[in-house]
């Protein structure tokens, strides 16, 4: 967890791990949440999984209000505060006390949305919203962001949106999301240690090697699985199975953590 990186909480207890998934729309995020979830439970690890905006009863009121399509009046102003509203209920509510237990939280998109949405789409303030940012999160930074991308300058709003108008963001148009998704890949390159592209452009299974490769140092067994075992990804690439795999009954599908693996 971020806070100072320790490692430790108050009475010595082992932190938890913030992982975000970043991204524009339908870049692959909730699918590679869910697939990490359920390894990371199987490898014996409580894990939180949500999304921003939402994840609270407050923040699902407020999802659904910026989303809508018929507010499309909302100054860009308010569009902000609503998001670090929705984001300070699930830091206070969810994720701050996920992490003191020690758990892994999963969590779709977060503050690093609000930089390439409100600060390279809308055109807000940076340091101003760097501000908001750090006064919502109360200082809690994800330990790792995964920004998942389909090659530089290719959107992925299609995949989101299967052909309808989609939602208020969604139908912000083509150089907005444009710039939406420099911003991503400008945050990796500023944050080389934090923040790593993963390509989603092809299969899920490669995009979710990726995935485990690029958390590797944070979770030792995943760079076993990503490097050898090709085929324990190979579920992602036939959704029938991997609903199946995902519903399937608790049990370790996957290395119990710290397990020495040759
Ligand atoms: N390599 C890939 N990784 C993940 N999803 C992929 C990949 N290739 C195609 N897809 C498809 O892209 C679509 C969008 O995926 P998903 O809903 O996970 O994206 P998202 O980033 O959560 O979207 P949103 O921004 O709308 O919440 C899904 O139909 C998914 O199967
Ligand atoms: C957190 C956050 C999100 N957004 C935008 C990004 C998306 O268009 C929507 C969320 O929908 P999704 O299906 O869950 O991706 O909201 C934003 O503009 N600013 C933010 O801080």
């Amino acid at each position: 967890m971020a806070r100072g990186r320790d490692r430790e909480g108050a009475a010595g207890a082992p932190r938890g791990v913030l992982v975000t998934f970043e991204g524009g729309d339908g870049a692959g995020k909730s699918t590679h949440i869910r697939f990490l979830a359920r390894a990371l439970a199987d490898a014996g690890r409580e894990v939180v999984s949500l999304r921003e905006p939402g994840g609270t009863a407050v923040g699902e009121s407020l999802r659904a209000l910026v989303l809508d399509p018929a507010n499309e009046g909302l100054a860009d102003t308010a569009e902000l505060l609503i998001y670090e509203a929705a984001r300070a209920q699930l830091v206070a509510e969810v994720i701050r006390p996920a992490l003191e237990r020690g758990a892994v939280v999963l969590c779709d998109r977060f503050s690093d949305s609000t930089v390439a949405y409100q600060v390279a789409g809308r055109g807000l303030d940076a340091a101003f919203v760097d501000a908001a940012n750090a006064f919502a999160t109360g200082g809690i930074a994800p330990d790792r962001t995964l920004v998942l991308t389909a090659g530089d300058g290719r959107s992925t709003l299609g995949r989101a949106t299967h052909g309808t108008a989609g939602d208020r963001l969604e139908r912000a148009g083509d150089a907005f999301h444009a710039r939406v998704n420099e911003a991503f890949l400008e945050l990796a390159r500023r944050e080389p240690g934090r923040v790593r592209v993963v390509d989603s452009s092809g299969a899920r299974s490669a995009t979710a090697a990726q995935v485990f490769a690029s958390l590797s140092d944070l979770f030792p067994w995943m760079a076993d699985v990503a490097r050898a075992d090709g085929s324990y990804f190979s579920v992602l690439d036939d959704k029938r199975a991997l609903a199946a795999w995902l519903d399937r009954p608790a049990g370790p599908a996957a290395p119990a953590e710290g397990a020495a693996r040759a």
